[in-house]
């Protein structure tokens, strides 16, 4: 009678339920002890995103037999569930999808509706809006997550500080004409004054000769500094154009950018305060600003684990100096993210492509997840269809195999986000599947990953596996992990077939969300593998997802719990029967 998803009970009188986690069911539970009186309960939908061991404080023998039928719960997303029973395992998206959360979409009927089009992640940027708005939206994912079987993750972004304009004079846009002459200060002006512009930042000037270029938000409008007031700048517009609220400022000399951002903070005091509260709402991952080098992002991960924090860090890659320490910034971080939009203010555009596909590179190299991010679709912001030229932005950064794309304006402010969410996912599977069908046998290209992360031997064992997979054109690869470094290993090999990857912590299922053809899945793993793997086919099987005769590839990797353990390290073919 009781199966994963569909459960009825029948109580006989007086009994209690220990451990059931919260949400174990369709409807909240916030107790972690039930009790129910005689009856039945019946058709309660167990919620998968959820796993429970069971410990049954029963006098009726009835319940306990139901509950060890339940034993073992799969925690696999709804979402996915019906992706896989729609499409079959080929069917899968590969590419993850990450939605800024902005007021647009921040009701929980909007994120719900994000969330069944395919939201893996979603990112608040602590540059907008109130800490009480923020914790609201952060609450809403986490109870969709619970009550809805979802598995949404959530970024913060940081604010990080740059320079750029805090008032020139005008509600929304003002526009600089050709020749015309603008001050530009650190002074907090009253009211409006005309032709001039207020930057965030004291030292904002310092360096800056005469003869140099202001550039606004790398290109929207192009001053010359033509005379030093004190700390203030008087400039003449030589290229005319749109100065926006909180444009960014960038200057130039014989055709190069004059570095300032390495006197910032990459973390503010605001930005540490958004850390503490990221910490104290159990965010999955925290995306830095403006990263320089790798020193604070090794700092940020030391200290969040002086506070038991399990949130991954990703590195933003926008400023020039990031450029200049990829590979060190790369190995230090949890992840990347490519920002193209400050990006482009420090680096001239046509440098973006390449750039963004070197990033991509090495990131897929060092084994660490990438999201290509920024003006995917812009134009979505206004209107309900994304550009070609957009379209062939987004299916070029999924060709390159970047492990995730990300909206921003499009999904935050857009009346359209929805729908530029389902731009990306038809975008991205169609390009999968050209991809696929390019590669057939091949898309493990070993001799350019090369050795280069320091676990050769699971390294070796992941690329064998993926190499395995795509030549018998299996239809899973299930990997059971820990911490998630063996499903990413294989994920770096981009194969054909999903990978499912099985795992105890809720945090590594959180993570994995962002990982290239990843589909994360918590399930209780015991010490004795064998029975781990005929137990999750077991359910996947009892849920309709996988039949007879379907072939799986499993790869194993459980570190040993005591020392009379082995570490357990294997690849084996498994044909469900
Ligand atoms: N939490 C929020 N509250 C209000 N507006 C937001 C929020 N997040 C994003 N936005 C809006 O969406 C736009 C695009 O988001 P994003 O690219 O993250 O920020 P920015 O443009 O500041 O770099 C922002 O300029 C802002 O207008
Ligand atoms: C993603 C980016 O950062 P933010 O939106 O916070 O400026 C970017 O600059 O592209
Ligand atoms: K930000
Ligand atoms: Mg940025």
């Amino acid at each position: 009678m009781a199966v994963v998803g569909d459960l009825s009970l029948t109580f006989s009188g007086k009994e209690t339920i220990c451990a059931f986690k919260k949400g174990m069911f369709g409807f909240p539970i916030s107790s972690r002890r039930v009790s129910f009186s005689a009856g039945k309960l019946q058709n309660c939908r167990v919620n998968t995103g959820v796993y429970a061991v069971m410990q049954v404080g029963v006098e009726s023998t009835e319940i306990s037999k139901d509950l060890e039928k339940f034993e073992g719960v799969l925690g696999l997303d709804v979402v996915s569930e019906e992706e896989l029973k729609e499409r079959g395992f080929l069917g899968l998206r590969k590419t993850k999808l990450v939605c800024t959360i902005g007021p647009a979409c921040c009701s929980s009927d909007d994120l719900e509706k994000l969330a069944l089009g395919g939201m893996n992640v979603a990112r608040l940027n602590m540059c907008h809006n109130t800490r009480e708005w923020h914790q609201d939206v952060i609450r809403k994912i986490k109870n969709l997550n619970e009550e809805k079987g979802f598995s949404v993750s959530v970024m913060i972004d940081t604010e990080g500080s740059q320079i750029q304009i805090v008032d020139h004079g005008a509600p929304s846009s003002v526009k600089a004409e050709d020749g015309s002459i603008w001050d530009f200060t650190t002074e907090k002006f009253e009211g409006t004054r005309p032709f001039t512009v207020q930057a965030n930042y004291e030292g904002f000037s310092e360096g800056i000769n005469v003869g140099d270029e202001l550039v606004i938000d790398g290109g929207m409008a192009t001053f010359e500094v033509v005379e030093k007031i004190g700390i203030d700048l008087r400039c003449k517009c030589t290229d005319p154009g749109l100065l926006l609220p909180r444009a960014k400022l960038s200057f130039w000399r014989d055709g190069r950018l004059v570095g300032r951002s390495d006197e910032l903070p990459t973390l503010s005091a605001k930005d540490w305060s958004d850390i503490e509260f990221a910490i104290s709402e159990g965010v999955d991952f925290i995306a830095l600003s403006f990263v320089n080098d790798a020193d604070v992002v090794t700092h940020l991960k030391n200290y969040l684990s002086t506070k038991s924090s399990k949130s991954k860090v990703l590195a933003k890659i926008e400023s020039l100096e990031a450029l200049h320490k990829l590979d060190e910034i790369v190995e230090a971080s949890d992840g990347i993210m490519i920002a193209r939009g400050d990006l482009g203010v420090e680096i001239p555009l046509e440098q973006i492509p390449t750039v963004q596909e070197e990033i991509t590179y090495r990131c897929r190299k060092l084994n660490k997840p990438v999201i290509i991010a920024s003006q995917l679709l812009e134009s979505m912001i206004e209107y309900p269809t994304p550009t070609r030229a957009e379209v062939a932005d987004v299916s070029e950064a999924v060709r390159q195999y970047a492990d995730a794309l990300m909206l921003s304006g499009e999904s935050a402010i857009g009346p359209y986000g929805q729908k530029a969410l389902s731009v990306l996912r038809m975008t991205s599977g169609r390009m999968e599947l050209w991809s696929r069908e390019e590669n057939r046998e091949t898309v493990l290209f070993e001799h350019k990953l090369g050795a280069s992360v320091p676990d050769q031997i699971a390294e070796q064992i992941c690329n064998r596996a993926a190499g395995m997979a795509n030549n018998l054109g299996l239809d899973a690869i299930f990997v059971y992990t820990k911490h998630g470094q063996m499903a990413s290993l294989i994920s770096r090999n981009r194969p054909n077939s999903p990978i499912f990857a099985f795992t105890n912590d809720n945090s590594t299922r959180m993570a994995l969300n962002l990982q290239w053809g990843v589909t994360p899945i918590l399930i209780d793993l015991s010490d004795d593998m064998e029975a781990n793997i005929n137990r999750s086919i077991n359910l996947i099987k009892t849920k309709g997802l996988i039949k007879d005769g379907d072939a799986v590839l499993v790869v194993s990797d459980i570190i040993p719990t005591s020392a009379a353990q082995t570490v357990f390290q294997s690849i084996q073919v498994k044909t469900v029967a």
